[in-house]
């Protein structure tokens, strides 16, 4: 069976940032997963993952001005300090939030939207996860891309799963890998267990969300009990984080998932 992580940035939202760590411990998460570290001192996160007995299972490297409407800043030109200086911290969050966690150690990386050139936004791109694969490589770290849909995030440099893995090929680093949204994928281009089934050994987190709607399994056209079977005849062993919007109290929307641990 996977191991799930409750996706904190998403999830639980009826409690403050910090309590939900708390919030997801008391309604049996062991792993937590949630986009940015960054507003909080990581000494600070470690202890909630401490206090409730929980492992870090995913962060995202700095995306640029969330707020503003950047969706990751890898591909941009005229951010690559940026870029490159969000690796860094990255990197030191990584050091405190991944302390003596066995297994694969995953920051996910958003590549943002493309500006101008083609040509000059691919070598921009490629050689920046380059860097970002580099510096990783000597903390022990994955990076992975992440593609989402062009109808939640027009404009977005990539999008579907082909386009990702030419991209990770273009790269060349051994510990670059893709992240696999079931959600997006769904939107963009459907296939979800034949995509599995032919990439699993590329694939090293999975997330998850219904369609439409990205509520939770079971409202809307994805046959999650099927797909999450699959995953159990693939025998993968990575994370799944569920990356949905609740639709009601989030403790409530968790009958799908003890379905499936008791069946
Ligand atoms: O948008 C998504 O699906 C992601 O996983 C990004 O990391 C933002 O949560
Ligand atoms: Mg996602």
């Amino acid at each position: 069976m996977p191991k799930y992580a409750a996706n904190t940035t998403m999830l639980f939202q009826e409690h403050d940032f910090l309590d939900r760590f708390d919030a997801a411990g008391k309604a049996g998460f062991q792993f937590i997963e949630y986009m940015f570290p960054y507003p909080y001192d990581a000494h600070e996160l470690r202890a909630k993952l401490d206090q409730n007995n929980q492992t870090q299972a995913l962060f995202n490297l700095p995306a640029g001005d969330w707020a503003g409407g950047d969706r990751g800043i890898a591909v941009q030109p005229s951010r690559q300090d940026e870029f490159r200086e969000g690796v860094g911290k990255a990197v030191d969050y990584a050091a405190v939030l991944y302390k003596d966690v066995q297994g694969p150690k995953l920051v996910n990386v958003l590549v943002g939207k493309a500006e101008g050139d083609e040509a000059i936004t691919r070598r921009t791109v490629i050689g920046n996860l380059q860097y970002a694969a580099d510096k990783f490589a000597d903390a022990g770290l994955t990076l992975i891309i992440e593609p989402l849909n062009p109808y939640d995030v027009p404009g977005f440099y990539l999008y579907g799963t082909q386009n990702t893995l030419n991209l990770i090929e273009e790269v060349g680093r051994e510990n670059v890998q893709l992240q696999y949204d079931f959600y997006h994928m769904q939107r963009v281009e459907g296939r979800l267990t034949q995509t599995v089934r032919e990439n699993l050994d590329k694939i090293a987190h999975i997330q998850l969300a219904d369609v439409p709607g990205r509520h939770q399994p079971g409202t809307g056209e994805i046959n999650y009990p099927f797909l999450l079977a699959e995953l159990d005849r693939l025998n993968y062993k990575g994370y799944v984080g569920l990356e949905y919007i609740p639709e009601g109290h989030t403790e409530d929307t968790l009958g799908w998932l003890k379905e499936l641990k008791t069946s």
